[in-house]
C-alpha cells in the first residue's frame, strides 16, 4: 500500500521500526475498515479480539491488557505498537506483523477493488490521523539521492542510471505507476543495467514497460567500441555498478520490497543472487514405492489443514498433503501411478496453543488446495498409503501453474528463508533480478571460461536459479564454486605480487607458484636457533616433516605475512614442525604465539617444549611462557608484561591469548593449532589482536629508534589441523592460505589393530578380558566415554565418572584415573601425569583426549558408545594409541548392530583424509568441523567439495595465467574490480 513508500519519521521512532511501521499500517486499515463497516472504533477491534481471550480466567496477562486497550486512545504511538504487539502475540500471532499479513490476507474476501481504494485512500488517512508523526516530509525518491552527491563533487557512481543535467527528478509514485511492481510480469533489456558516462539517459527511457524493448549502449564489455575511449578507471568503476547495485534499481521489485530485502541484509544484486537454492525438488515425484523411515521430498497438494484442541494444554496441527507417485507421472499408466498422503504434524504444549485465535491462525497458513513441495522423514501409518511426518519442511510451489508443477520441467528450487522473510518472496525477487541482469557480467575473460569449461557468469546465475535439469544446476554450482576459489587466488597472488617493483621480481614469484613444490629453502639456511633446536631433537625428522619446514621458513621470508595451514594425520609430527617454525622468527629477535584449544594441550605443549629447550645453552635459550585461563592473575600480569617488554619470546596458551590485555613487543607469527576448533570468529579476533599488536609498534617507532620496515607486516599466521580435513574443504575454510601436508608418519610406527563389538554383555566380557590382557603385558588403556556423568534422559550411554568405580572393582590391582572436561585445569593437568608417568593404567576420559593428547606408551584405547561419535573424531580418539614404537589395539563398543555397520570403515582403513572424506559425505562439512564451525560455512559451495578436488587447483591455475598477463590486472579491469568487491586487496600488513 501506498504508505509503505513513505518515510516515517516520528518522535517516538525509538520502538522497533517494523513493529511501528506494521502497526500504523495496521491502524489505518482498520480504522478504514471500520469506518466503511460504520459502526466500530478502532480500539473496539482490538477488544472484541481480547475479550474472547478474557473468557478464560487463566487469561490474567489478557484483563490486564484490556485495561490497557481501554486506553488505547490516548496512549503513545510507540506504547500503542507494543500493545498491538502483545495483542498479536497473545492472539497466536508471532508479531505485530505476522498479524497485519494475515488480517490483510483474511480481509482480501472484500475483493481486489476494495484493495485498491484502501491503497488510495491509506495514505491521507494516515496523515488525518497521526499528526504526530510526519509523513513524506523526507524526500521519498530515495532511489535518486546518490544525485545529490554527486553535484556535490563526489564522483560517486550511482546505484542507479544517472539522469543528464537538468533532468527532473522522477517522483517515486511517478515510478511505481511507470514500471511493473513485483505482482506484474516484466520484460526489460539485460542492458537496463549499463550507462555511458558522458551520454547519460533519462531514468523514464531506461525502464521498460511490459512490451517496450530498452536499447542502452554496451559499455560493458571489453570488447565493445563505446568503452575505447574510457579509462581502465572508469571502466572498473562502472563495473561495480551491475552486481552491486541496490535492489531498488531493479525493475518489478518496488521501494517497499526493496527494504524488506535489505533489512534482511540483501543490499544488493549480488547478495541477493548468492541466495541459493538449499536443494531442487523433482517435481516428477520419481519414488515408486514409499517405505517406514524413508525420507523423501515430494509435490503434493493440501488437502486439508486443521488445528486440532486435544486437552486444555495440548494441541496440534495437521496437514493432509496428498501426493501422486510413480516412475515417471508422464508416461504411466493410471495403475501404476498411486496416490500418498502425508499428514505433517506439528505439536503445541500449553494452555496458550489451544485457543481457537491460534489454531485458527496456525491453520490458515496453510491452505487447502496449494501445492507444496514437502520434505522430511516419514512414518507409516496403520492406514495404507498414509504416512506421518513430524518434522518437515514445506514449501509452498508460487504458481500453480507453474510449468514444472505438470512435469515439463522437473527442477524445482527451493530457497531457504532469510530473515523473515519467505521463501516464495525471495525467490520471487531473484527472479526480478535475473531479468534484469546482462549477459555479458563476468568478469573472468572468455578464453579462461573456455580453457577451464566453466559455464559463462550470466549463465551460470541462471543455472542455478532456473535450472532445466540437475545437471545444468551442477555447472552453474561449479562455476560459481570456481568463483569463490579463483578470487581467493587472485587476491592472494596479487597481494603479494604489488609490494614487489620489478617485473623480473613480479616474474620470479610468479614462477615459484607455478611449480610451487619446488619452494623451500635449503636446511643451511635456517636461523641458528632453529638448527639448536633441530639437534635437541631425540629423533631426526621425516623426509615429509623437512619439507613442510622448509617450505614454511620459504614463506617466513616472504615480504607478505604467510597464511599457512599445515595438516596431518594423527601423530604425524606437526607439533615440532610449529616449534621449528618459532625457532626460526625467534632466531631472528621476534616473538612467537601458539594457541591451542585446551589447556591440556597447552600444558603438555609447554612441558614438551621445555625439555627440548633444556638442551640448548642459556644465552640462547628463548625464554618460554605458558597462558591459560586458570593461570593465577598475578603470574598473567608478569607474562603479559614480559610480551610487552619483549622479555618472553614465546608463549603458548588457550584462547585467553586473544584477550585485550595482552600485547606483544615484536610478534611475528602466530600459531594456531586445530584452528577450526575456535571457529571464525575467534579466528578473525586474534588476526586482528595480532595486526593491532604489531601496529603498536608504529608508536615506537615514530619516537626513538625506527623499526625495521617489515616491521609494520602482520604477523605469519600457521595454522594446524590434526583434523585431516580434506584438502577441498580446507580451502574452502582457509580458501587463501597456502598448503603444507605432511603425508608420512615417523619411522616404526605400528598399525593400530582395530576392533567393533556391540556393547551387550558378551562384548563388554569380551573387552575386558583385552584389557586384562594389555595390562598383563604392561600396557596402558585409555576407556573413552560420551557422557561424564549417568543422564537419565540417555540411560544407554556409559558414563565415564560413573564408572569408575566398576572398572576399578573389575580390574583389581590397577590404579584407575578420571579425566574429563569439569576437572579443575590442575586436576587435568595431575590426572594426565599420572597416566603419563605409569601411576595409572587406566585412564577413563571424556573425547577431552581426543586432540593432541601424546602419551607414546598408550597401547589400548576403548571407546564407549561408539557410534556417538563422528567417523573422523573416532579416528582423531584412535589416533592417541599406536604414538609409540609398541603395538596398539582400539576396540569400538557400538550400543546397537546399526551403529556397528558405521564404524566398519574405521576396521578397514586408518588413512584419516579417506576416512574424513566418508564423514563429509555422510554428514555434511558442519558436523565434521564441529557446532562451532558449522554455522560459518557456506552450505552451498561446499555442499559437493569431495566431488570438486580439482576445483582449487584450477583456480589457482587461472590466477596464475591472468596475473601472468597482467601483473597489476590493468588489462583486466572487470577483474580487478570484482576483485575489490569481494575483497579488500591488502587485507595484511598495509
Ligand atoms: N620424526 C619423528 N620421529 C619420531 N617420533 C616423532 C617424530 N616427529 C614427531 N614424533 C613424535 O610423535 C609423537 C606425535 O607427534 P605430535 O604430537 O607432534 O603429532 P601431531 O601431528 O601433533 O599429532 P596430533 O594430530 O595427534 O596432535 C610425539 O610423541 C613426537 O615426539
Amino acid at each position: 500500500m501506498a504508505l509503505s513508500v513513505l518515510s516515517v519519521q516520528s518522535r517516538y521512532m525509538c520502538c522497533n521500526e517494523k513493529n511501528l511501521k506494521s502497526a500504523i499500517s495496521f491502524e489505518v486499515e482498520k480504522g478504514f475498515l471500520n469506518a466503511v463497516g460504520g459502526n466500530m472504533r478502532f480500539s473496539n477491534f482490538l477488544q472484541s479480539k481480547l475479550i474472547n481471550l478474557c473468557s478464560r480466567s487463566k487469561h490474567k496477562s489478557a484483563h490486564k491488557l484490556l485495561e490497557e486497550v481501554n486506553g488505547y486512545g490516548t496512549a503513545s504511538i510507540s506504547d500503542r505498537s507494543k500493545l498491538l504487539n502483545k495483542v498479536s502475540v497473545l492472539m497466536g500471532y508471532e508479531s505485530v506483523q505476522d498479524l497485519v499479513e494475515n488480517e490483510r490476507a483474511h480481509s482480501q474476501h472484500f475483493g481486489s477493488d476494495f484493495k485498491d481504494i484502501l491503497d488510495e485512500f491509506a495514505f491521507s488517512l494516515a496523515r488525518q490521523r497521526f499528526s504526530s508523526i510526519i509523513i513524506g516530509s523526507s524526500s521519498p525518491i530515495l532511489l535518486f539521492d546518490e544525485i545529490a552527491s554527486e553535484s556535490e563533487g563526489k564522483n560517486h557512481i550511482l546505484g542507479h542510471v544517472r539522469l543528464p543535467v537538468g533532468e527532473e527528478i522522477l517522483d517515486i509514485e511517478g515510478i511505481s505507476k511507470t514500471g511493473p511492481s513485483l505482482d506484474s510480469p516484466i520484460v526489460v533489456n539485460p542492458s537496463f543495467f549499463e550507462e555511458k558516462s558522458e551520454n547519460l539517459l533519462p531514468i523514464s527511457q531506461c525502464i521498460a514497460t511490459q512490451n517496450e524493448e530498452v536499447t542502452v549502449p554496451n559499455v560493458i564489455g571489453e570488447d565493445s567500441s563505446h568503452t575505447s575511449a574510457l579509462t581502465m578507471e572508469q571502466k572498473a568503476t562502472m563495473i561495480e555498478l551491475i552486481l552491486d547495485k541496490p535492489l531498488k534499481s531493479v525493475p518489478g521489485i518496488s521501494s517497499k520490497h526493496s527494504r524488506q530485502l535489505e533489512d534482511c541484509g540483501f543490499h544488493t544484486l549480488r547478495k541477493l543472487l548468492h541466495h541459493f537454492p538449499r536443494t531442487y525438488a523433482d517435481l516428477q515425484n520419481a519414488q515408486s514405492e514409499v517405505e517406514d523411515g524413508d525420507y523423501m521430498i515430494s509435490i503434493g497438494k493440501i488437502v486439508s489443514s486443521r488445528g486440532i484442541r486435544a486437552s486444555t494444554s495440548f494441541s496440534f496441527l495437521e496437514v493432509v498433503v496428498a501426493c501422486d507417485i510413480g516412475n515417471n507421472l508422464n508416461n504411466v499408466s493410471a495403475e501404476a501411478k498411486k496416490t500418498i498422503y502425508l499428514h505433517l504434524k506439528k505439536f503445541f504444549r500449553g494452555a496458550r496453543f489451544t485457543n481457537r485465535y491460534f489454531l485458527n491462525s496456525i491453520q490458515a497458513k496453510h491452505k487447502e488446495g496449494d501445492h507444496v513441495c514437502v520434505s522430511g522423514k516419514v512414518k507409516a501409518m496403520k492406514k495404507e498409503d498414509h504416512f506421518e511426518m513430524r518434522e518437515y519442511h514445506v514449501d509452498v510451489i508460487a504458481d500453480e501453474k507453474e510449468s514444472c508443477v505438470h512435469g515439463e520441467e522437473k527442477t524445482y528450487p527451493l530457497y531457504p528463508s532469510k530473515g523473515g522473510l519467505k521463501p516464495d518472496f525471495i525467490k520471487d525477487a531473484i527472479s526480478r533480478a535475473l531479468q534484469a541482469l546482462s549477459v555479458d557480467i563476468d568478469p573472468i575473460p572468455k578464453e579462461i571460461c573456455e580453457e577451464f569449461d566453466l559455464l559463462n557468469l550470466y549463465d551460470a546465475y541462471m543455472g542455478i536459479h532456473h535450472p532445466k535439469n540437475l545437471k545444468e544446476a551442477d555447472l552453474a554450482r561449479k562455476r560459481l564454486l570456481f568463483d569463490e576459489f579463483f578470487y581467493l587466488q587472485l587476491g592472494r597472488l596479487f597481494q603479494m605480487l604489488e609490494p614487489l617493483g620489478t617485473r623480473v621480481e613480479r616474474e620470479g614469484l610468479l614462477d615459484k607458484y607455478r611449480a610451487s613444490n619446488m619452494n623451500g629453502v635449503l636446511i643451511e639456511d635456517w636461523s641458528a636457533l632453529t638448527h639448536k633446536l633441530l639437534k635437541s631433537l631425540p629423533y631426526s625428522l621425516t623426509s615429509s616433516q623437512l619439507k613442510a619446514i622448509s617450505e614454511i621458513i620459504w614463506d617466513l621470508k616472504q615480504p607478505v605475512p604467510m597464511y599457512r595451514l599445515l595438516q596431518g594425520d594423527v601423530g604425524c609430527g606437526k607439533t615440532i614442525v610449529a616449534f621449528l617454525a618459532c625457532m626460526e622468527v625467534i632466531g631472528l629477535g621476534y616473538q612467537a604465539a601458539f594457541m591451542v584449544p585446551t589447556e591440556l594441550l597447552a600444558i603438555q605443549h609447554y612441558q614438551h617444549l621445555l625439555n627440548l629447550l633444556n638442551h640448548i645453552e642459556e644465552p640462547s635459550r628463548p625464554s618460554i611462557a605458558l597462558i591459560t585461563g586458570s593461570t593465577p592473575a598475578r603470574q598473567s600480569r608478569i607474562i603479559r608484561k614480559g610480551l610487552q617488554d619483549g622479555e618472553i619470546s614465546l608463549v603458548i596458551g588457550t584462547h585467553s591469548l586473544i584477550a585485550e590485555s595482552i600485547e606483544f613487543s615484536a610478534l611475528r607469527i602466530a600459531i594456531i593449532d586445530e584452528q577450526h576448533r575456535f571457529g571464525v570468529i575467534q579466528r578473525g579476533k586474534f588476526n586482528s589482536k595480532l595486526i593491532y599488536s604489531s601496529a603498536s609498534l608504529r608508536k615506537d617507532a615514530d619516537t626513538d629508534c625506527p623499526p625495521k620496515a617489515d616491521v609494520f607486516m602482520a604477523p605469519h599466521v600457521l595454522a594446524m589441523s590434526a583434523t585431516p580435513i580434506p584438502r577441498t574443504l580446507a580451502f574452502a575454510l582457509y580458501g587463501d592460505m597456502s598448503l603444507t601436508q605432511i603425508t608420512d608418519l615417523p619411522p616404526g610406527r605400528q598399525p593400530i589393530e582395530t576392533f567393533i563389538f556391540e556393547g551387550n554383555y558378551a562384548g563388554n566380557e569380551t573387552v575386558y578380558q583385552m584389557m586384562r590382557d594389555e595390562l598383563l603385558s604392561e600396557g596402558k588403556i585409555y576407556v573413552v566415554y560420551p557422557i561424564i556423568d549417568t543422564s537419565e534422559q540417555l540411560p544407554q550411554l556409559r558414563a565415564a565418572s560413573s564408572d569408575l568405580e566398576t572398572i576399578s572393582e573389575k580390574f583389581e590391582g590397577y590404579q584407575c584415573g578420571l579425566l574429563h572436561g569439569r576437572m579443575k585445569a590442575d586436576e587435568k593437568d595431575e590426572a594426565l601425569r599420572r597416566f603419563k608417568s605409569g601411576e595409572t593404567d587406566i585412564l577413563l576420559s571424556t573425547q577431552v583426549v581426543e586432540i593432541g593428547v601424546d602419551v607414546p606408551d598408550a597401547s589400548m584405547m576403548v571407546v564407549m558408545n561408539a557410534e556417538r561419535f563422528g567417523i573422523a573424531q573416532l579416528h582423531q580418539l584412535r589416533g592417541r594409541v599406536g604414538r609409540g614404537t609398541k603395538k596398539s589395539k582400539c576396540i569400538f563398543l557400538a550400543s546397537t548392530v546399526s551403529g556397528m555397520n558405521r564404524l566398519k570403515v574405521l576396521e578397514k582403513s586408518s588413512d584419516g583424509f579417506h576416512l574424513a572424506n566418508i564423514d563429509l559425505l555422510l554428514r555434511g562439512p558442519g558436523d565434521l568441523l564441529g557446532k562451532k564451525q558449522s554455522g560459518h560455512i557456506p552450505e552451498f559451495p561446499i555442499a559437493r567439495l569431495e566431488m570438486d578436488g580439482n576445483m582449487l587447483e584450477e583456480a589457482h591455475h587461472a590466477a596464475l595465467k591472468i596475473l601472468g598477463t597482467s601483473h597489476d590486472l590493468e588489462r583486466f579491469p572487470k577483474l580487478k574490480a570484482e576483485l575489490s568487491m569481494r575483497q579488500p586487496l591488502c587485507l595484511l600488513g598495509d
